[in-house]
């Protein structure tokens, strides 16, 4: 579980985290939504160690991140697994070098012992026999299938996926969306993911954080939202006149 109190965040002038708390409970899809420039990124950046808060605490089960040292922070960070925006892989590297990345740097096993996890842990998102292509060779589906096999590679207590579903078709962003629903649920994986995508929030969110403005503005699940009456919540999630429309027979 990863707790958030109080985080603020500020860059010069513009406050961009007015004083967040959540909490992302482990086995759960917990989403991060809002708004072009509410906060969502920034907020998980400050989750991770990328940024620093000004104020407030980021509890990894339990530890307080935000006062680790150097070494303290690197523990932690083994047990995270991210999905980057775009896939974020390696060009030069075949998909089992880039599935290996994390285990040639944070561990010493053997070189039998890395391919055996990179078999696994393609297997795992149905790429089973595609160690040797590049990334160029990959379609975008396939490239986030190997990111998320990238991030699962060292077993994460955590995994961060930040806008998994951006340029991928409805279908497949579908496909990934249950692939990332089912790693959380069968390794009990903290899993945090910020998105734009209404298909994933209704699909997936089982607990639902939406930021406005840099704030906390609703907290709940998908079951819940489409029962809101909070103006804002709505005109994000049920944005256009379709939705609108269907939002009457959830
Ligand atoms: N490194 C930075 N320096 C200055 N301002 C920043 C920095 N990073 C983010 N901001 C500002 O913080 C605000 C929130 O940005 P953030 O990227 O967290 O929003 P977001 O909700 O993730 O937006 P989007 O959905 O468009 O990615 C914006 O006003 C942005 O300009």
């Amino acid at each position: 579980m990863i707790e958030i109190k109080d985080v603020e965040k500020s860059f010069g002038s513009n406050t961009v985290l007015k004083g967040i708390s959540a909490k992302f409970e482990a086995g759960v899809t917990n989403l991060i939504i809002g708004g072009s420039g509410s906060g969502k990124t920034t907020l998980l950046k400050c989750m991770v160690g990328l940024q620093t808060p000004e104020k407030g605490s980021v509890q990894y089960d339990g530890r307080e991140f935000t006062e680790m040292n150097f070494e303290q922070r690197i523990e932690v960070r083994k047990e995270i697994g991210m999905l980057f925006q775009g896939s974020a892989l390696f060009d030069s590297m075949t998909v089992e070098e880039n599935i290996m990345f994390p285990l040639n740097m944070f561990t010493e096993q053997s070189f039998e012992e890395k391919m055996e996890r990179a078999n696994f842990c393609l297997q795992r998102v149905n790429l089973e026999g595609k160690n040797k292509l590049f990334p160029a060779e990959l379609s975008g589906g396939m490239k986030k299938r190997v990111g998320i096999a990238r991030a699962i590679a060292m077993n994460p207590k955590y995994l961060f996926c930040d806008e998994p579903n951006s340029g991928l078709d409805p279908k497949t962003s579908i496909v990934i969306d249950e692939l990332i629903k089912e790693i959380t649920e069968e390794y009990q994986t903290t899993t945090i993911v910020v998105t734009h995508d209404m298909n994933s929030v209704m699909g997936i969110g089982d607990y639902i954080l939406f930021l406005h403005e840099g704030k906390k503005f609703w907290e709940g699940s998908n079951k819940e939202i489409a029962h809101t009456d909070i103006e804002e919540l709505n005109d994000f999630v049920f944005a256009s006149r379709f939705m609108k429309a269907a939002k009457k027979n959830f």
